[in-house]
């Protein structure tokens, strides 16, 4: 059994800049075609650009579709066939290594999503299985060749022997014996991820693991779409009334069970917004510490794209306070200037800065939001493909300027001032062991019960801290410390 603590079957980097369209095809750049059959063309083209250039499919497969103006029906099969594949991607690669006589590994990295995009339509989809291996091939013929399209075919014929629960039975380890293998094929993650999620859920390690493997699956679920009624600007009645339901626990909050968020006028106007629910929590929960005195100082210190920064500067703008909102990147500026600056009395000000050395005095602020950059291990329901970016190493590389960053917070707050440390990850390095380090350093802050300002969530205290979780509360894995200032 080939080993996957990471994604197994990395290829060797090409040279960039070819774009997504993989094939020998011309391309017109002022008017470009709609492909032939265009949903399966265009997931390839994604697929094939996050194998060769780490592209973002959620970044990359809403441009192809409107450049070459897919709608519709089609639209949709691309979306599902992108993200289908990327979600199951481990699985497939278990299953198609089984399949071929040399290793996955050896594959081009032209024809390994093509492989991919077949053994998802065969093995979880409705499609009919002559259409799904015939069409693949039809799409391989023209974007890697005749030869290499009789490899497809041959391959794909020998992934429609059996059905997904059958290969599942075949290529996955035995649960009993080595649960974290057959968690991560059957689930299709990292092996290395497997485990650093039980640990962060506390799952015993030498056990069945059986609390992970509802997570796992809950990462290979569509998320529902969440909404957040900007306060003061919209309700969520209104949003309810644009056909949405009422969140269970954020008070902003509207599930839109199905359709396109912009066909919602509250959003088309900017007066609502699509955010996760465990979002909007965490930045509430900083709002409902009690601080004695003045009140009226926010700083967001990692405020790109905005959405925590929009929350806070409504909320801020009905309380007589005023929001700063500091984000490195000029251009993620630029989006939490969007953000904000429709709050409630105009409560925010945008800056771009970089928070490790601030702009700023110490002691300035009455409350701190610092959401600092992470492996997003808590949002794989929307970025199926990080998964198979991070290596166990990697995935502690952001530890030294999230420090750095908490430490900033701390400096920045005043003496009885309030402090959110935010990650969308639960991973145990970023999340308690960034926390336990800067306050082993330091004796300015003590650790507040966090669950108490959220105190009609089930299951959401670990400890002093909140950690989210998708299979328990159908948002993302995100964690929150808040830190008094003494
Ligand atoms: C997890 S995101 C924040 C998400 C945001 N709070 C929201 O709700 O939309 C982290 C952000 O921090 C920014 N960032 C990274 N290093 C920074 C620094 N040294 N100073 C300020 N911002 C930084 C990143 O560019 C990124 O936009």
């Amino acid at each position: 059994m080939t080993d996957r603590s990471r994604s197994p079957y990395r290829p060797s980097r090409r040279p960039k800049g070819g774009g997504a369209q993989g094939g020998k095809g011309k391309k017109n750049p002022a008017a470009p075609p709609t492909p032939r059959d265009p949903a399966r063309r265009t997931a390839y083209d994604v697929l094939r650009a996050v194998e060769e250039r780490d592209a973002y499919a959620n970044l990359l497969l809403p441009a192809l579709l409107r450049e070459r103006n897919i709608t519709g029906r089609d639209a949709a099969l691309a979306t599902e066939l992108t993200y289908g594949t990327l979600r199951r991607q481990g699985t497939y690669d278990a299953i198609l290594d089984a399949c071929i006589d040399r290793s996955l590994t050896s594959v081009d990295t032209e024809v390994l999503p093509v492989l991919r995009l077949g053994a998802h339509q065969q093995l979880s989809t409705n499609i009919p299985p002559h259409a799904a291996v015939n069409s693949t091939v039809d799409i391989a013929r023209r974007v890697v060749g005749h030869h290499r399209a009789r490899f497809v075919n041959a391959v794909l014929r020998k992934v429609g022997a059996r059905d997904l629960e059958a290969w599942l039975a075949v290529v996955a380890p035995d649960r009993d014996t080595d649960p974290t293998g057959h968690l991560a094929v059957v689930h299709s993650h990292p092996r290395w991820m497997v485990s650093a999620l039980a640990a962060a859920l506390g799952d015993d390690p030498e056990g069945r693991l059986d609390e992970t493997e509802p997570l796992l699956a809950a990462h290979n679920e569509r998320p529902r779409v969440t909404l957040v009624a900007k306060p003061g600007r919209a309700s969520v009645a209104d949003l309810v009334e644009g056909g949405a339901t009422a969140a269970r626990y954020s008070p902003f909050a509207a599930y839109l069970p199905e359709g396109d968020p912009a066909l919602l006028r509250e959003v088309r106007q900017r007066r609502a917004a699509v955010q996760d629910e465990a979002s909007q929590l965490v930045a509430l929960a900083l709002t409902r510490v009690s601080v004695a005195g003045a009140d009226t100082r926010w700083l967001d210190m990692c405020a790109g794209p905005g959405g925590k920064a929009g929350l806070l500067a409504g909320l801020a703008g009905q309380r007589d306070a005023r929001l700063l909102a500091a984000e490195v990147q000029p251009a993620r500026a630029g989006l939490v200037a969007q953000a904000v600056h429709r709050s409630v009395r105009d409560a925010g000000r945008v800056v771009v800065a970089d928070s490790t050395r601030p702009a700023w005095r110490d002691g300035a602020f009455d409350r701190v939001l610092v959401d600092v950059p992470c492996t997003g291990m808590g949002a794989l329901r929307r970025r199926p493909e990080s998964r198979w970016r991070r290596t166990p190493e990697t995935a502690g590389e952001l530890a030294p300027l999230q420090r750095d960053l908490l430490a900033r917070a701390l400096d920045a707050a005043r003496p009885g001032g309030v402090v959110a440390y935010v990650t969308c990850s639960p991973h145990l390095p970023e999340t308690r062991g960034v926390v336990e380090d800067v306050l082993a350093g330091r004796s300015d802050a003590a650790v507040l019960r966090a669950a108490d300002f959220l105190d009609d969530i089930p299951d959401v205290a670990t400890g002093d801290y909140v950690q989210f979780w998708p299979h328990r509360h159908g948002t993302d894995a995100m964690f929150l410390a808040l830190l008094r200032k003494s």
